[in-house]
C-alpha cells in the first residue's frame, strides 16, 4: 500500500492510500472526447531531409542508441485528430478533463489544451531495465492478471508494460525526437541531463498510468502544471511533446502498437496536458512563474551543513511544513527541492537547511560557494506536510539530519497560531556533531511548555536504536498527528514503526518519497 500510493508523486502526502494528491475536485477543465491536438505521428521524412534520430544538432545522450536501424515514423492510416489551437486556460470554464469512464461524477463536454514539462517526477512503474531485446520480439508474457479500467487505461497500460524494460531507449528517443524537431525547446532543459533528463516523460508516463484514477491524478498533474511555469513552458510546447511521446511510443511498443493504442494515446495526453495548461494559466493570474531571491546569509554549521537565508523579490506565500525548488546560478535550470526552515516571518525572508552531498551540483554550489549578494531563483512552494489546525491533536514530530528543517518549521507554526497543543520532536542524527540546529530546537524548547524535544544520536555499536525505534519508547500517541522529514529510509521505517504503533495512516504525514529522491543532490 505504502508502495503503491507512491508511485504517483505526490509532492507530500499522508500515509493513506487516499493521500498522495489529496484533492481530487479541482479537476481543472474540460474532458476527452476522443481528439487530440497535437499530430500523432509525422509523415515519413520527405526525400533529402535528415531523419530525426540521426539529425544534426541533437544531443549525443539523447540520441537513439541503435542507429543502425534509422528510427522511421510511420505515416498514419487512418483520419488524425485535428492540431488544436493552444492558449491559456485561466478563461475557460473548468469542467472535467476525464473519460467519462473515470469520472466520478457526469460533467460538462471537455476542452482540452496544452503545456508541458518537467519537475520532480514519480517514477515508471518498473524500473528494470534489461538489455535491449533484438527488435520487434514478442517478449514472454507473465501478466495473467484480468485487465481493469476504462478501455483507454487498458490500452495505455499495455503499452507501457511493453516499454517498460526499454524504458532507457525510449527515453533517448523521445529526447531526440523532441530536440531535433524542435531544437528549440532544448534551452529549458538542463545543460547536462543525466539526472534529470527523463523525468518529463516519467512523469507523462506515470499520468498516464494512473489516467483511471482522476482523485489522485488531478492534483499532482495540477501541481506539474504550475511547476512547469519556472522552466519556462509555454502551452504551445505541449504539442511537440506530444507527437515525440507518441513517436518513442510507435518505435518501441512494437508488439501493441496500433491505431488504437495509438488514439487512446492521444486522448490520455490530451487529458493530461490540458490539465497542466489549466492550472499554469491559472496560476499565472495570482503568482509569477518564478521569483529571485538574494542571499542574505550564509551560516556554515558543520564542514558540510549550510542554514542558508534569502530575502525574494516579491512576497512569498507559503505555509510551515513546504518546500519549494531551487536553481543556483551556478547550475542554470537544474532544481532541487528544500523545505522552508522557518515559518512564514514578518520580514519575508526564507532560510534553508542544506547538506553538501557527494556530486551533488546544487547541493555543494549551496554550501561551498553561495555568499550574501548571489541571487537564486525560487519555483512555487508546494507540499501539504502542514498543520492541521482543525483538530487539537498533538504533533509527533520525526526529524533525522536536515529533515528537521520543516520540523522547525512546524514549530513555530504551532506557536504562531497561539494553540497549546503537545509538540514532541525526535531529533535525529548520526552522532553529537550532526546536531547541527539543536541549540535553535532547545531554546524553542525553552520558550513554549508544550514542545518537549529528544535528540536520539545513532547508536553504531547497537544499530537497532535508530530514530523511529526510539519513538515507541515513548507514547502513548493515540492524540497524535505524525509528521516525518528526513532520509527515505527513515520515512520508510518511521511509517511502518508508527502504524505499527497504531497511529493511522491517514494521521501520518510525510513529504513523498519521490520528492526527497530527487531532492538527494
Ligand atoms: N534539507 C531539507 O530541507 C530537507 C531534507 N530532507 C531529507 O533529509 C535527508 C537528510 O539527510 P542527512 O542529514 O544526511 O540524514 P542522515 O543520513 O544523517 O540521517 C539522519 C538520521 O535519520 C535517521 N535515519 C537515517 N536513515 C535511517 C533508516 N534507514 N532508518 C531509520 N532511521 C534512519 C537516523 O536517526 C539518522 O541519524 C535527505 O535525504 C534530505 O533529502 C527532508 C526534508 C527537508
Amino acid at each position: 500500500m505504502f508502495e503503491a500510493r507512491h508511485t504517483m508523486d505526490a509532492p507530500t502526502t499522508t500515509s493513506a492510500d487516499s493521500g498522495t494528491l489529496d484533492d481530487g475536485n479541482d479537476s481543472g477543465s474540460t474532458g476527452n472526447s476522443g481528439g487530440g491536438w497535437f499530430t500523432p505521428r509525422k509523415p515519413p521524412t520527405p526525400a533529402g531531409t535528415t531523419p530525426p534520430a540521426t539529425a544534426a544538432g541533437a544531443e549525443d545522450r539523447a540520441r537513439p542508441d541503435d542507429r543502425e536501424t534509422p528510427p522511421r515514423i510511420a505515416m498514419p492510416r487512418r483520419p488524425v485528430t485535428a492540431i488544436r489551437p493552444v492558449g491559456s486556460g485561466a478563461d475557460r470554464i473548468p469542467q472535467s478533463p476525464w473519460p467519462a469512464s473515470a469520472q466520478p461524477e457526469p460533467r460538462p463536454e471537455p476542452e482540452p489544451q496544452s503545456e508541458a514539462e518537467a519537475h520532480p517526477i514519480p517514477r515508471p512503474r518498473s524500473e528494470s531495465r534489461p538489455e535491449p531485446r533484438p527488435e520487434p520480439q514478442p517478449e514472454p508474457k507473465a501478466e495473467p492478471r484480468p485487465e481493469q479500467g476504462s478501455p483507454d487505461a487498458i490500452l495505455v497500460r499495455r503499452t507501457l508494460a511493453e516499454v517498460a524494460p526499454v524504458a532507457d531507449k525510449v527515453t533517448s528517443y523521445f529526447y531526440a525526437l523532441l530536440f531535433v524537431r524542435h531544437p528549440e525547446l532544448r534551452s529549458l532543459f538542463p545543460a547536462a541531463m543525466d539526472a534529470q533528463r527523463d523525468r518529463l516523460l516519467k512523469a507523462l508516463l506515470t499520468a498516464a498510468e494512473h489516467m483511471d484514477n482522476p482523485a489522485v491524478l488531478t492534483d499532482y498533474l495540477r501541481h506539474l502544471g504550475r511547476g512547469h511555469r519556472k522552466y519556462g513552458t509555454q502551452a504551445s510546447h505541449y504539442p511537440a511533446v506530444g507527437e515525440a511521446l507518441i513517436g518513442a511510443l510507435t518505435r518501441y511498443a512494437t508488439t501493441t502498437w496500433d491505431e488504437e493504442s495509438e488514439a487512446a494515446w492521444v486522448r490520455t495526453y490530451t487529458t493530461i496536458s490540458q490539465i497542466m495548461i489549466d492550472a499554469a494559466a491559472e496560476n499565472e493570474l495570482t503568482a509569477p512563474a518564478w521569483w529571485h531571491a538574494e542571499v542574505v546569509s550564509h551560516d556554515l554549521r558543520t564542514p558540510d551543513i549550510a542554514v542558508v537565508t534569502v530575502r525574494p523579490d516579491q512576497p512569498y506565500p507559503f505555509l510551515a511544513g513546504q518546500y519549494t525548488s531551487l536553481e543556483t546560478p551556478w547550475w542554470p535550470r537544474v532544481w532541487r527541492h528544500y523545505s522552508f526552515a522557518s515559518a512564514p516571518r514578518p520580514d519575508g525572508l526564507l532560510s534553508f537547511h542544506v547538506k553538501a552531498v557527494p556530486a551533488g551540483w546544487v547541493s555543494n554550489a549551496l554550501v561551498h560557494h553561495a555568499r550574501p549578494g548571489d541571487v537564486l531563483r525560487l519555483g512555487p512552494p508546494a507540499g501539504s506536510m502542514t498543520v492541521d489546525h482543525s483538530t487539537d491533536n498533538g504533533l509527533l514530530c520525526l526529524g533525522g539530519g536536515t529533515g528537521i528543517a520543516p520540523i522547525k518549521a512546524l514549530v513555530e507554526d504551532v506557536a504562531q497560531h497561539g494553540e497549546r497543543r503537545a509538540v514532541e520532536v525526535f531529533y535525529g542524527a548520526r552522532s553529537d556533531h550532526d546536531l547541527y540546529d539543536i541549540d535553535t530546537m532547545l531554546r524553542l524548547q525553552q520558550a513554549h511548555p508544550w514542545l518537549a524535544v529528544r535528540t536520539i544520536v545513532d547508536d553504531r555499536a547497537h544499530r537497532s536504536l535508530l530514530l523511529p525505534d526510539a519513538v515507541r519508547e515513548y507514547g502513548p500517541w493515540d492524540e497524535f498527528d505524525a509528521y516525518l522529514s528526513g532520509p527515505v529510509g527513515m520515512i520508510r521505517s518511521g511509517v511502518d514503526a508508527l502504524r505499527g504503533i497504531g497511529i493511522p495512516s491517514d494521521r501520518i504525514r510525510h513529504d513523498s518519497l519521490e520528492e526527497l529522491v530527487a531532492a538527494a543532490d
